[in-house]
């Protein structure tokens, strides 16, 4: 079945679809990893966003529970330049053609992904449209303008969980060599704004019990489950538009140890009294190279933001820790005295390298 994709600028790409028919606009960005095409699927970050992947061979490895990052398909589209037709694994229960048609989500296939890919980088990342059902060039490039982009949303109350739950799963004797497990010392209240699972299961893994609560919490509910720390998750979204989220995470400044990934990073940021902006074409990725600037080392990480903290508004109390070495942007932070870290990449991986899961084990270390 023919699919088109339409971009604001007017390119328009024809593909043929797969997934689910139908039609669907975002903000259509580019993810760099060769693999963990599920995990991207399954990132609630990713919500209001189509992604395209820049590997060119995608779904060989089918789909399998087990690889779930949250309970669905979270981005709006789905753009490949070719979908494995015969995918094989062990683990497999579903191709990725099949996973997308039960989620409901519409994905394309068969376009220069090299040419898109090029064009949001030069240009930025750019809205779109993709769909099965209007073919039409005009039309859908005028929808595609009236998407009303990423800057000033609040998509967080979008993928909140509904009310608080305990997470009871590490990794597992699948993956135990990467962070082996240990016994629950620690509680841990992790602040949900639409959280990789990935990071629950590292939290769990380096001996923490961890109670999930809503992204909507206020600082009072947070600290009713007397935590050892708290955690603060990644998320899809403007950061500065979550005003309520911003104002919990003040008001837990100080009071426990915090730790917090991508979202999490940039409301501490904003919490601190710094500047978010939004990056010309984001991070997505498996291969982003990030120097610890304590160590000195450099770290092949797992990212996906479209936003940053401006460095040079942060107080001074508040010292940058990490740094992206593609384009010199903040990738880490750390208070001064009091025990509150965070990192806009993810240590957690899902897909990616595990260069920076000893961040896990400081935390625990931070709760004494
Ligand atoms: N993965 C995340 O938490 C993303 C944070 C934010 N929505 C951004 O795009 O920058």
């Amino acid at each position: 079945m023919q699919a088109k994709l339409a971009l604001a600028d007017g390119t328009v790409f024809t593909g043929r679809g797969f997934g689910a028919t139908g039609e669907t606009t975002g903000e259509v960005v580019f993810n760099t990893s060769m693999t963990g095409y599920q995990e991207v699927l399954t990132d609630p970050s990713y919500t209001g966003q189509i992604v395209t992947m820049t590997y060119p061979l995608i779904g060989n490895y089918g789909t399998t529970p087990d690889d779930q990052e949250s309970t669905r398909v979270q981005v709006a589209g789905f753009i490949v330049r070719e979908l494995t037709r015969v995918p094989s694994n062990f683990r497999s229960n579903n191709s990725l053609d099949g996973f997308l048609k039960a989620s409901n989500v519409v994905g394309i296939e068969g376009i220069d992904t090299r040419a898109l890919v090029r064009r949001l980088r030069v240009r930025g990342s750019m809205n779109g449209i993709l769909s099965t059902a209007d073919l039409d060039d005009a039309s859908l490039v005028k929808k595609a303008r009236e998407f009303p982009g990423m800057e000033g949303r609040d998509l967080v109350s979008e993928v909140v969980p509904k009310q608080a739950f305990k997470w009871q799963n590490g990794f597992g004797e699948f993956a135990d060599h990467v962070i082996p497990s240990r016994p629950a010392t620690k509680r841990v209240v992790a602040i949900d704004y639409g959280m990789k699972w990935n990071i629950l299961r590292c939290l769990t893994q380096v001996g923490c019990e961890v109670t999930v609560v809503p992204g909507t919490a206020t600082a009072d509910e947070v600290l009713s489950h007397n935590p050892d720390g708290i955690f603060l998750s990644n998320g899809p979204g403007d950061p500065a538009a979550v005003g309520y989220a911003i104002d919990t995470v003040k008001n837990l400044i100080g009071k426990k140890p915090i730790f917090g990934i991508c979202l999490g990073h940039q409301l501490l940021g904003l919490a601190f009294g710094a500047k978010t902006f939004k990056l010309k074409f984001g991070h997505r990725g498996a291969n982003q190279p990030v120097r610890n600037e304590l160590t000195k080392q450099i770290e092949i990480t797992t990212q996906n933001h479209g936003f940053s903290v401006d460095p040079s508004t942060l107080p001074s109390n508040v010292v940058p820790t990490h740094i992206n070495l593609n384009d010199n942007t903040l990738e880490g932070l750390k208070h001064t005295s009091l025990p509150v870290f965070s990192v806009q990449y993810h240590p957690e991986a899902a897909a990616g390298p595990h260069d920076s899961s000893y961040l896990f084990e400081d935390f625990r270390k931070m709760m004494g």
